[in-house]
């Protein structure tokens, strides 16, 4: 290395390498990010042990697990995880190329990945940097790591992950996992996530000519349904509206396509009432809805079999924890974590906002199914939400502050000996 590229080497310059490498879908660049990583975490100034897992050897579906040894192993681990995986950006549609990771003259960092989450994905590694340095030693054991595919439900990732032998084998006690900026100045944490449905609803009809009139066709019978879904939508949404919840509070039901007839690029010819119509639904359920209210709704109202309907529920990730609990993490004295990770946060003047459900879905998901608790955090304060948005931006300062607090997490949660039992 010439000695402008060593000058250039810094923990916002690590940070933009990272966010170069495109892992966005449908085609993620594993190797590249995985590859990226490693070399950090080998280097003297790291020096971690380093192990890449694959589950699913057909496909290039790599994890990389990361392990900085406690003095006393034997106690329960701690787990710090982020994906390497993000969802795709419309580059004519953004004000820098979402690969570029340009820093703008006010020092915002764009690029697709730089909020969700790659931000974590080096904060940690910086944290465990910085520490070192300060000859930290932790007593419980550490490990980070890094999944792909979360983007898209996780199946060949985190689910895969959390049901080996070798996430048994690290004995993990307590989780780290994304969450989400806060406009405000107090960072956000989550407790939960909601569960992601996918719903298809399926119509059949006798086809005719579009001049006619009568009951039953495909397209009359998709139509009904999709008022019934949008009227349940709004009674959730009047829920929010009212002030009574906030959005991850209550089931969220989305149209995101339909799909039915032929379509007509002239204009002319449209005179085909199709046999078939289809349309395709988002839902999310918050951690405590009872599944088969939703099941039933679903086959009594929005795809009744009296009205030629049939449907599809894709359900994505668990409901339940192993012993029939909904998946929530205590943020209370019950939950031993809460306090030291609290106090962490306080300890570099960091505030806390009221722990939320997130509105959205994690990996979190898979490991609170194994009873384990875990916090979605992701320490961006005063910060746009901009996931999966365009001109996804994290500002310099923001970056850097989240490695001191990680810092300060790492360094209690580490040093923290008593009491392992959660409920
Ligand atoms: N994080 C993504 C989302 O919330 C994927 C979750 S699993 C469908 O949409
Ligand atoms: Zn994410
Ligand atoms: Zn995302």
């Amino acid at each position: 290395q010439t000695q402008e590229q060593q000058q250039q080497d810094t923990p916002i310059t690590r940070f933009q390498r990272y966010l170069q490498i495109n892992t966005a879908h449908p085609n993620p660049d594993y190797s590249s990010a995985i590859s990226f990583l490693k070399t950090q975490a080998e280097a003297p100034n790291l020096n971690l042990q380093v192990q890449t897992l694959h589950f699913t050897p057909d496909k290039d579906k790599p994890i990389l697990l990361l392990t900085w040894l406690g003095s006393n192993p034997s106690l329960p681990s701690l787990l710090f995880n982020s994906h390497l995986d993000s969802v795709p950006a419309e580059p004519s549609k953004w004000s820098h190329p979402p690969f570029s990771a340009v820093r703008s003259s006010d020092g915002h960092i764009y690029a697709r990945g730089a909020q969700d989450d790659k931000c974590i994905a080096i904060q940690y590694l910086e944290a465990i940097r910085n520490l070192k340095a300060k000859h930290f030693s932790p007593i419980r054991t550490i490990h980070v790591s890094y999944v792909p595919d979360e983007e898209i439900g996780g199946p060949d990732g985190a689910a895969k992950f959390v049901e080996s032998k070798e996430f048994k084998d690290l004995n993990v006690g307590f989780v780290l996992d994304e969450g989400q900026a806060s406009p405000g100045d107090e960072f956000r944490v989550f407790y939960a996530d909601r569960t992601p449905w996918n719903v298809i609803i399926k119509s059949k009809g006798a086809p005719g000519h579009g001049s006619r009139l009568y009951d039953n066709s495909a397209m009359e019978n998709l139509m009904k349904s999709i008022e019934v879904v949008s009227r349940f939508r709004e009674s959730q949404f009047d829920v929010v509206k009212a002030g009574k919840a906030a959005f991850s509070e209550v089931i969220s039901v989305n149209p995101v396509y339909v799909k039915a007839g032929i379509p007509s690029p002239t204009g002319f010819v449209m005179n085909m009432q199709p046999s078939e119509a289809e349309a395709g639904f988002n839902v999310r359920l918050t951690p405590t809805t009872d599944p088969d209210f939703v099941r039933r709704r679903i086959a009594e109202e929005w795809a009744p079999e009296t009205r030629n309907m049939t449907y599809q529920i894709k359900e994505n990730g668990p409901i339940r924890d192993c012993k029939g609990r909904p998946l929530l993490t205590p943020t209370n004295n019950s939950n031993p974590w809460w306090s030291v990770f609290q106090q962490a946060i306080t300890a570099v003047g960091g505030k806390l906002a009221k722990p939320e459900i997130l509105a959205s879905t994690t990996d979190a998901r898979f490991i609170r199914q194994l009873g384990i608790p875990v916090l979605g955090f992701s320490p961006m304060a005063n910060t746009p939400i901009l996931l999966h948005e365009h001109d996804e931006f994290l500002k310099d300062t923001v970056y850097l502050k989240g490695i001191e607090v990680y810092e300060s997490i790492i360094s209690s949660l580490s040093s923290f000996e008593d009491n392992d039992h959660v409920d």
